[in-house]
């Protein structure tokens, strides 16, 4: 028997029974008797609590651990907060199921928190409890509603923008927005959607109805504030919540996994910018605030001494360590897991640099582990896409770290990198910014590039070159300051990435200026290094110009903290 036999089935019998009782009723000899007056109407039943989809537990039995129950993982999770239940027993047949739900309704209804049945109407019914959940295989949504009645809660999967319109054309109560990421509980999902299909999803279905929803797929402890933060669009409603399975049920502790959750999705991410009202206005007409806030945060790198954790290459280790030196910061190279979560915590004031150089997909447990102990331990992270349009193997392992390693604050590359993570189809032949196959587009189109990307990672985006591009998707600067000879000397690109991470360990509330300060720094000393040529110290080419330009780098942090601005006075910028 299929969902909606089994539900047709369910309801016919109730509706026998209720015919017999009518007509029980009707053969009962009734004495003539003075009328009764007529009774109260009814009170109105007490109106259902609004929905709460704060944290939404899907059940699976097979995740629990050994010797734990459904009904204690069930009423631990409840304790820790969780605001909503469905049950998905996928291998169930109907009796057990129908018995396991009236346990578990026992348990929710004790608590006031609602219980709903996964694609099962009949089971819903037969349990009485709140409602269900149903997908697109499943019983259709209108038969759904009319066997369940207008006050029973339903639920509808949503995983794209065509399930979303249909979804919002019905009176469904909520949508279960899947899968967001890649998640070993469901291998039969959709593919996901990532925290930008979720936000095109939430921004079409608020054109058509207010019609909370909730995301699930692969959510946990270390992602669900860069999900809830990245999934949000700029004019429409948010997510209501969040849904999972795993991080609850097979966690070791229900009670903290779900206080864990419910705690993280309600806090502000430390990564979240003020109120653009807070943040400097970037026109000409503030250059001289500009440039003053520039100086504040190069005396606070001298002054604080960050740790910059460099998961880098190779190739650039000793110049990156020279250079986090020299503007004032403190290097620390790593690439072993097990102490990124120690190095995210170690000191007041650190970031973390990911420099894909030398990268591979073997490293992808390394990223994930720095990243999101990073965001946990509310310090930023700098991501330097090396080469992202070189391989397939360096597309794949960049647009992973941007969309499932967690939350990144600045994202810096070259032309070629930087229009691959955007999603154009630019094949780099190396690492380096002239490398890619002689298609570079104009300013115009590249200004527009960088300000779209940021706006859908929801962070900075810096595309270095001849002119420099930062932007965090509202404002925008071009920065014309730099020496050729930066380019060829190596390493000089990826120091960049350690200048940008030491800035925002000291100052992150307004990370646009904090990353203007430090490639201010950094193009202005090279500058100053090309010029520094004398006889004794001749700057004739890149072997000379790299211990120029680490000396004139120390020179302008040296300046800053003496609040000394001199070094500004060649600064060239544009504001867009
Ligand atoms: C809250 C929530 N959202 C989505 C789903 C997925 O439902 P469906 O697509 O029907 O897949 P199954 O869960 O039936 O495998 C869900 N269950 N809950
Ligand atoms: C039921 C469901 N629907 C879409 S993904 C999914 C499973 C989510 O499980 P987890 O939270 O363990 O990733």
């Amino acid at each position: 028997m299929d969902d909606s036999e089994n539900a047709a089935s369910m309801v016919a019998a109730s509706m026998m029974a209720a015919s017999a009782m009518s007509s029980d009723a009707v053969s009962v000899a009734t004495p003539s008797l003075p009328p009764t007056p007529p009774p109260h109407p009814p009170p109105d039943p007490p109106a259902a609590p609004p929905l709460d989809l704060s944290l939404y537990l899907v059940t699976s039995s097979s995740l629990l651990p050994p010797g734990r129950s459904l009904e204690d993982t069930v009423e631990a999770a409840i304790k820790g907060g969780v605001t909503i239940v469905q049950l998905r027993e996928k291998t169930l047949d109907t009796r057990p199921f129908i018995d396991l739900g009236k346990r578990i309704h026992a348990i929710t209804k004790r608590h006031g928190v609602p219980l709903l049945i996964n694609d099962r109407v009949d089971v819903a019914l037969a349990v009485g409890c709140e409602g269900v959940h149903i997908g697109w295989d499943d019983i259709d949504y209108d038969t759904a509603r009319r066997l369940l009645g207008p006050s029973s809660i339903i639920g509808l999967s949503v995983s794209s923008l065509d399930e979303a319109s249909l979804a919002a054309a019905t009176t469904c109560d909520y949508i279960g927005v899947s899968p967001v990421l890649p998640t070993p509980t469901k291998p039969d999902a959709n593919p996901p959607l990532y925290s930008t299909g979720v936000r095109d999803i939430l921004t079409l279905v608020s054109e058509i109805r207010p019609l909370p929803a909730v995301a699930i797929g692969g959510i946990s402890a270390n992602n669900v504030q860069t999900i809830l933060y990245k999934s949000r669009p700029p004019s429409a409603t948010p997510l209501a919540g969040i849904a999972v399975v795993s991080a609850i049920i097979a966690a070791d502790d229900p009670e903290a996994a779900s206080a864990d959750l419910l705690t993280l999705s309600r806090t502000p991410p430390p990564w979240a910018p003020p109120p653009p009202s807070q943040t400097t206005i970037f026109t000409d007409f503030y250059l001289p605030l500009i440039l003053s806030r520039v100086i504040t945060t190069l005396r606070a790198v001298k002054e604080r001494k960050p740790l910059v954790h460099h998961i880098t290459n190779a190739v650039v280790r000793t110049f990156s360590a020279n250079v986090t030196l020299a503007i004032g910061g403190s290097p620390i190279m790593s690439d072993a897991v097990d102490e990124a979560a120690a190095l995210a915590k170690i000191a007041p004031h650190s970031a973390c640099l990911v420099n894909m150089g030398t990268g591979s997909l073997a490293d992808k447990q390394l990223y994930a582990a720095a990243i999101s102990e990073n965001n946990r331990a509310g310090k930023p992270v700098v991501f330097d896409p090396v080469g992202a349009g070189a391989t397939r193997m360096r597309r794949e392992l960049s647009s992973w770290i941007l969309r499932e390693a967690g939350y990144i604050d600045v994202i810096k590359g070259n032309e070629g990198e930087i229009r691959t993570l955007a999603g154009e189809g630019v094949q780099m032949k190396g690492v380096d910014a002239g490398d890619s196959a002689g298609d570079s587009c104009g300013l115009d189109d590249l200004v527009n590039v960088v300000k779209q990307t940021a706006r859908r990672e929801r962070c900075i985006v810096i595309l270095t070159g001849p002119t420099d591009i930062l932007s965090d998707g509202n404002r925008t600067v071009l920065v014309r300051n730099g020496h050729p000879l930066q380019s060829l000397i190596t390493g000089a690109g990826c120091a960049l990435g350690s200048v940008l991470a030491a800035v925002l360990a000291v100052s992150r509330d307004d990370k646009l200026s904090s990353c203007l300060a430090g490639i201010l720094a950094y193009n202005v000393a090279a500058e100053r290094a090309s010029a520094s040529s004398t006889d004794e110290k001749p700057v004739r080419g890149p072997g000379s110009f790299g211990p120029a330009f680490l000396d004139e780098v120390y020179e302008v942090a040296e300046m800053c903290a003496r609040g000394d601005g001199a070094w500004t006075e060649p600064v060239k910028l544009e504001f867009r």
